[in-house]
């Protein structure tokens, strides 16, 4: 049979600190993949948005810079954020504007315990905590509405207006009960604060409430965001499919990623499920300043990211291919400081590497 060699057109923002680090190992790791199996092309187009170029020229994203990533299949993200630049100024000039302005309304985060990586749980081994979170990626706190005034005196009143549409709820509930539906236990949790919040949270909750029976397959029950944190430190087996706003989906998806051994082993894609414009794949963690130019992130969670971004450009076989290589890894105990481990970055890389090349040279 032939088949024609796919291309891909991947945009590279690897960013600032150990964002950096990460997407270099992780795109090496990507195109030795991509040599050994020889059914596609990922044709990377770095772009040097970061903190220093913002303080070089006054901009992360240069004027047309967010057009032109619509000319790409996906984005390849590594981190934003500098001790130099205050936080909200680098969020909202990076990766804010790429969530909003290509329509990336959900952000899925897997997150497991990967062979060789334990819990500091007690008692939770790899089958018992298997979850993803579905966090609403482009309203609440996030909308980007709110001001200051009387700034720097002893009135100042500033507000950040926790912004929900009943569209931009159904859009996202929809793709959690779908992710629910297509999971073995078709189980989904839905995360809320409507007892506070009277307005934004109460038509969260209607939503998902009439859209449940849309879905009779999932099975479905609600937790308020505090009780939420206990439910996943004291029963982790009892979640499967998670779905809540875009701040505690932030908050909970670094306390889920530490609960399954370390922040830098979870992945995200920011997905615009309407494929209109390319989603973007990043780990879940930050730049990371304090262990950033030494050589020990661990590079696990850019890897996982590549195996969803090549599952959702549609190469299921490379995906698998590549998080078998890092579960093997890990499993053989190649690991960074983070988990336990003794090997840098720079081992782990070559490790998934090695893997990759035993197990699919042969098959070549
Ligand atoms: N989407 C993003 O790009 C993103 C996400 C989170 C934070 N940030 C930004 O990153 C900067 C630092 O934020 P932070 O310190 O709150 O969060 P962080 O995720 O960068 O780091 C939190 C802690 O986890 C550790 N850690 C993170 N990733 C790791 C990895 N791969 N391997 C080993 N250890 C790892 C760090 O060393 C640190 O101790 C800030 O500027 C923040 O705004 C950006
Ligand atoms: O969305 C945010 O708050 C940040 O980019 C980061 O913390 C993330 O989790 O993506
Ligand atoms: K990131
Ligand atoms: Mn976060």
């Amino acid at each position: 049979m032939n088949s024609v060699r796919k291309t891909y057109r991947i945009a590279s923002i690897p960013g600032d600190g150990i964002g950096v680090e990460v997407t270099e190992q992780a795109i090496r790791v990507l195109k030795r993949l991509e040599q050994l199996l020889g059914t596609f092309t990922l044709d990377f187009h770095n772009y040097d948005w970061s903190s220093e170029r913002y303080q070089k020229t006054g901009e992360y994203i240069p004027a047309g810079g967010l057009e032109s990533l619509k000319n790409h299949d996906a984005i390849f993200f590594g981190a934003v954020g500098s001790p130099d630049v205050a936080d909200h100024i680098s969020l909202w000039g990076l990766i804010l504007p790429i969530r909003k302005m290509l329509g990336q309304y959900v952000n899925v985060r897997p997150i497991r315990v990967l062979p060789g990586l334990s819990s500091p749980l007690k008692n939770c081994n790899t089958e018992d905590l298997d979850w993803v979170m579905i966090r609403e990626n482009s309203e609440g706190e996030y909308a980007g509405q709110g001001g200051i005034t009387h700034e720097k005196t002893e009135y100042a009143i500033a507000n950040d207006i926790a912004v929900f549409t009943r569209r931009g709820i159904e859009r996202t509930m929809r793709f959690a009960f779908e992710t629910a539906a297509s999971r073995p236990r078709k189980h989904l949790t839905m995360v809320t604060k409507s007892n506070a919040q009277r307005y934004g949270m109460v038509l969260w909750d209607n939503v998902f409430n009439e859209l449940a029976p849309q879905y009779p397959e999932v099975k479905t029950d609600k937790m308020l965001v505090d009780a939420m944190t206990v439910r996943m430190v004291l029963n982790p087996p009892s979640l499967d499919t998670i779905v809540a706003t875009n701040l505690h989906g932030d908050i909970l998806s670094d306390l889920a990623a530490a609960l399954a051994g370390s922040i830098g082993v979870a992945p995200s894609s920011n997905l615009n499920p309407t494929r209109r414009f390319p989603s973007m794949f990043e780990p879940i963690h930050g730049s990371a300043p304090d262990i950033a130019g030494r050589g020990v992130a661990n590079p696990v969670g850019t890897f996982w990211c590549a195996a969803e971004m090549l599952a959702w450009l549609g190469e299921a076989k490379a995906s698998q291919s590549l998080m078998e290589a890092v579960e093997c890894v890990c499993a053989g105990g190649i690991k960074t400081k983070d988990v336990q481990g003794t090997a840098n970055t720079l081992e782990v890389t070559e490790a998934v590497i090695r893997m990759l090349e035993m197990d699919l040279a042969s098959s070549n």
